[in-house]
């Protein structure tokens, strides 16, 4: 009987590892897990801050009935507060500005008719007004010492212009592993190269290391002919990398050396064959451990700075077909490299089938869909045209792989299942 999805999943998050911290500068952390809290170093915002281009009075008066105020200076974003001398008049006021002292409302030029009085500049207001208007309160967004992003924070964008405006130069983030991809097969040339009408290149790699970029990990591309020697040789110059990402040659064919030559170098295996298709002949294990128990947990070893690669490569080797290689990468692999950035991401989304869908193999069915947003939040999955596991365009027509459970074979029609999101 072969491992089911689930039980594999777990096998391989059972093995995840830490690959420790480092200090980098915050211009360069987008796309980086943060491992360790950000405060706010004062209040947000800072001061009262004007929110429109007008006048600063005291609300008070105005409530007393008056509607033309005189004109006694100008605050601007970037100069020191002001203080309104007399409550009768009122400030010119910028977007940006300090609120300046004695005033606590602000009426934007649009609500404002301006005229000059014996040299003096006036408004009169020509709507009405509500007590502490346009002012964006100091402290309303966050408190000083508050914590504003925990540590395991995925840094997007958001997060990068919090870290400038905290004055964050460098952040404490998660290492990034060293991950070789290594292609096998004599069918396969680069990708620059004009193949024959038995030759493929190898697009397999640049797909995947495409989808690590996504975590910002910058993988090394590598072929080897189908030749035992040349794959121990090839393995043999690569043990520094935390993980291997194996294409091809882990199934029944002749020339399948994989799992013959990673045991004959030590690894231990996991798990070979997955109850699943695409990617059935999945191969998953570990250098340099006998059992998960030998590896570093994340939170149980000393994280910082601890070398990368202890215990020599985690081992992804996936069937060569496209579209199966990259499905385990994101069923698999990412959710694996996620939780040992110490990310935790957020649950996987569900997709209501558009369509009746009929597989009738006793596996898990990764069934490629296009993802159509409805009104009330659903997405819509419906499979474009598709020839199995080689057909690579297919993923072109495609947003993720919905997965159906092998405890049925008719999936119906507006029934909700996991879908593995690639776009
Ligand atoms: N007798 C059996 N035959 C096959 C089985 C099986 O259980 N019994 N499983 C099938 C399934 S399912 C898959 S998936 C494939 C996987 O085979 P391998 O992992 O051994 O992969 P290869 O034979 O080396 O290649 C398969 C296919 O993929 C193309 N390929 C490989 N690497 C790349 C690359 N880097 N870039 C582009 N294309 C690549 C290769 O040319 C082949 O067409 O086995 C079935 N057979
Ligand atoms: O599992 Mo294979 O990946 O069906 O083609």
């Amino acid at each position: 009987m072969l491992l089911d999805v689930i039980a594999a999943s777990a096998a391989v998050m059972g093995t995840v590892r830490d690959f420790g911290m480092e200090q980098i500068p915050f211009t360069a952390a987008t796309g980086r897990v943060l491992r360790e809290p950000v405060l706010a170093d004062r209040d947000f915002p800072p001061y009262n801050r004007v929110t429109m281009d007008g006048i600063a009075l005291d609300y008070e008066t105005y409530a007393k009935g008056q509607t033309v105020f005189g004109v006694e200076d100008l605050q601007a974003a970037g100069m020191p507060r002001m203080q309104l001398s007399n409550t009768a008049n009122c400030m010119e006021v910028m977007t940006g500005a300090i609120l300046p002292e004695m005033t606590d409302t602000v009426i934007p030029y649009e609500h404002l008719s301006a005229t000059e009085h014996e040299g003096f500049k006036r408004f009169t207001i020509t709507a009405a007004v509500e007590p502490g208007q346009n002012i964006h309160a100091r402290g309303a967004d966050a408190q000083a010492g508050q914590i504003l992003m925990p540590a395991g924070t995925l840094l997007s964008p958001a997060e990068i212009g919090v870290l400038a405006s905290v004055g964050k130069t460098m952040v404490q983030v998660s290492r990034l592993p060293k991950v070789a991809i290594i292609a096998t097969g004599d069918e396969l040339i680069p990708v620059d190269g004009t193949p024959g009408d038995h030759q493929v290149r190898t697009s397999n790699s640049y797909g995947l290391a495409a989808a690590l970029l996504e975590l910002g990990i910058v993988a090394t591309c590598h072929h080897v002919n189908d030749n035992e020697a040349a794959i121990a040789a090839l393995f043999s110059s690569l043990m520094d990398a935390d993980v291997w990402i194996c294409t091809g040659a882990v199934s029944a064919g002749k020339y399948d050396y994989l799992p013959l030559v990673l045991e004959q170098m030590g690894m231990t295996t996991i798990f070979h064959k997955v109850q699943q298709k695409p990617g059935k002949p999945f191969l998953f294990g570990q250098f340099g451990a006998t059992g998960t128990d030998d590896i570093p947990l994340v939170g149980t070893s000393d994280t910082n700075n601890i070398p990368l690669n202890e215990t020599g490569p985690v081992v992804f080797a996936l069937p060569g077909n496209p579209v199966s290689g990259f499905m385990c990468c994101y069923r698999y692999i990412l959710p694996w490299l996620r939780a040992s950035l110490q990310y935790e991401a957020p649950p996987v989304p569900h997709a209501v089938l558009g369509t009746d869908v009929t597989f009738k193999a006793p596996l898990t069915y990764f069934l490629p869909v296009r993802l159509h947003p409805v009104s009330g939040g659903q997405l819509i999955a419906l499979p474009p045209p598709y020839h199995g596991s080689g057909d690579l365009t297919a993923l072109l027509q495609a947003d993720g792989f919905l997965e159906l459970a092998p405890d049925k074979d008719f999936f119906e029609k507006g029934s909700s299942y996991p879908v593995w999101k690639f776009r």
